[in-house]
């Protein structure tokens, strides 16, 4: 589904080229469970951003479906990731005076759903992430662990072939944490793909493959690790 060839990212620093991530080789074929995981500063949200088309890499391949990501003009490059991506963040990135069904709705706004399907749609993910009583409420009176539903609901509502989740537990106690959790299970249970960024390890092992990033490439695994994967 995903296939990522000899990726580099480089920035400038101090007048000074300084590579963040070197020569990264990744697949990921549809359905799959990965974590991502490594030390602060070791490239995971660098690498994260360039998946989710949010940045560009100095160099090397990515392609998406047999798109080539790096050929296309910056427009498509936008809806492709509308269409293609969601996104979902360690600080929830929702719109705090807005409802609940009103975020959810917000990747809707330039579709051209009909208001009976766009309704259909933030009923049926919101149901998915159990917050359907919590519809009417606003963001600003919801809990952390709450958000975090809302936040999933609205990256899936379009319906997505990838969710990018980077460090979504990183500020939630350990209940929520739990949820979302299962959360993910079960939308991966149905067969979406996920890659997961995270620091902590016992969120990392919901991944049914971890790979860790360290100083810019893939740290060499214990091969014991039933989960550990090849990059390619
Ligand atoms: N645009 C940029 N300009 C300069 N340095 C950058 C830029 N983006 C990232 N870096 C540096 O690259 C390194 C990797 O950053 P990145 O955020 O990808 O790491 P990370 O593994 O996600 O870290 P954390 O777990 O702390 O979020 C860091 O040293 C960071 O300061």
């Amino acid at each position: 589904m995903i296939e990522l060839k000899n990726i580099s990212k480089k920035v400038v620093k101090a007048d000074v080229n300084a590579p963040i991530l070197s020569n990264i080789d990744l697949c990921i074929t549809k359905g799959e469970f990965l974590s991502i995981m490594g030390p602060s500063a070791s490239g995971k949200s660098t690498l994260m951003n360039i998946l989710g088309i949010l940045d560009v890499p100095s160099s090397g391949e990515y392609i998406f479906e047999g798109t080539n990501i790096i050929s296309l003009n910056s427009r498509r490059l936008a809806d492709f990731r509308n269409r293609k991506i969601g996104f979902i963040f360690q600080s929830f990135m929702l719109i705090p005076r807005l409802s609940v069904e009103e975020n959810v709705e917000v990747p809707l706004l330039y579709s051209k759903w009909s208001q009976a399907e766009r309704r259909k749609r933030i009923e049926m993910v919101l149901e998915q992430v159990g917050m359907t009583h919590k519809a009417k409420d606003l963001i600003v009176n919801l809990s952390g662990g709450q958000k975090q539903k809302i936040a999933i609901a609205r990256a899936i509502i379009n319906e997505p072939e990838l969710l990018l989740a980077d460090e979504p537990t990183g500020n939630l106690d350990s209940e929520s944490k739990g949820e979302i959790l299962q959360i993910f299970q079960s939308l991966n249970g149905r067969g979406k793909t996920i890659v997961l960024v995270t620091h902590d390890q016992e969120v990392g092992q919901i991944g049914k493959r971890i790979l860790t990033l360290k100083d810019g490439v893939w740290a060499k695994t214990d091969p014991s690790s039933s989960k550990v994967g090849a990059m390619l």
